[in-house]
């Protein structure tokens, strides 16, 4: 299913990719030369286990260095102002422990700082379709591993920023929360104003993806 182009709104965000490469020191390369330009809506990494789409993910994040190549978003570059380029990214890397010590709304305190356009009546409604309810007032230490994932995965839905990147977004979640998360993605894929990069090895055939990367393309 293709959506129609939201990339014709004028102020609509594009993600310039210049022959990125990605990989570590000593490996065979898991993404060599890669152009392209990502616009709103959704973009799917896919790719077996071990491919490279976490990699890849956090490159996209700046939150490591590329092998070669450039980024360019909304007048912010890679290499460059790193700090610059996270203000316009949400990623949570799913194997942090940085929020156990948070309580919930501490967590979703930090993770909406500095997001202007953060859309607070769809987090609600996401904690709502995720279960978090009964979980608000806890420590996130106290979560289970698919509960803690909800609570940042409502808040990267409910971003308002320019680029959102998912890792494995099913992963952990129970099958109601995975058909909240499945019409959360189907409106941002009509969404202008949004780059959504989603990781995954499930195929989702009912998303209209605008773009599908393999991994590993060397
Ligand atoms: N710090 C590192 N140093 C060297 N190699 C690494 C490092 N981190 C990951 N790798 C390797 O890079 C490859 C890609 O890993 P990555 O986690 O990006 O794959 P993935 O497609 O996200 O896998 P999965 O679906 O299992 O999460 C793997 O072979 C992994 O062993």
């Amino acid at each position: 299913m293709n959506a129609p182009s939201p990339l014709a709104e004028p102020d609509a965000p594009c993600l310039q990719l210049q022959d990125l490469r990605v990989g570590f020191d000593g490996e065979a390369p898991l993404l060599g030369r890669w152009s392209a330009r990502l616009g709103p809506g959704l973009t799917l990494l896919a790719g077996d286990t071990g491919s490279g789409k976490s990699t890849v993910l956090r490159v996209l994040a700046g939150e490591q260095p590329a092998a070669g190549g450039t980024l360019a978003l909304a007048g912010a570059a890679l290499p460059g102002d790193v700090n610059a380029w996270r203000r316009l990214c949400f990623w949570v890397d799913p194997a942090t422990r940085a929020f156990h010590e948070m309580g919930v709304r501490d967590c979703v305190a930090r993770l909406r700082a500095d997001d202007p356009a953060f859309d607070d009546a769809h987090w609600q409604s996401l904690a709502e379709a995720f279960g978090l309810a009964p979980h608000l007032d806890k420590g996130m230490h106290m979560l289970s591993t698919g509960s803690r994932r909800k609570v940042w995965l409502a808040c990267a839905l409910a971003s308002g920023r320019a680029l959102t990147l998912l890792d494995e977004p099913t992963a952990a979640l129970d099958a109601a929360s995975i058909r909240a998360l499945q019409a959360a993605l189907a409106a941002l894929a009509q969404d202008a104003r949004r780059i959504v990069v989603v990781a995954s090895g499930e195929p989702w055939p009912t998303l209209a993806w605008r773009q599908r990367v393999q991994l590993p393309m060397a």
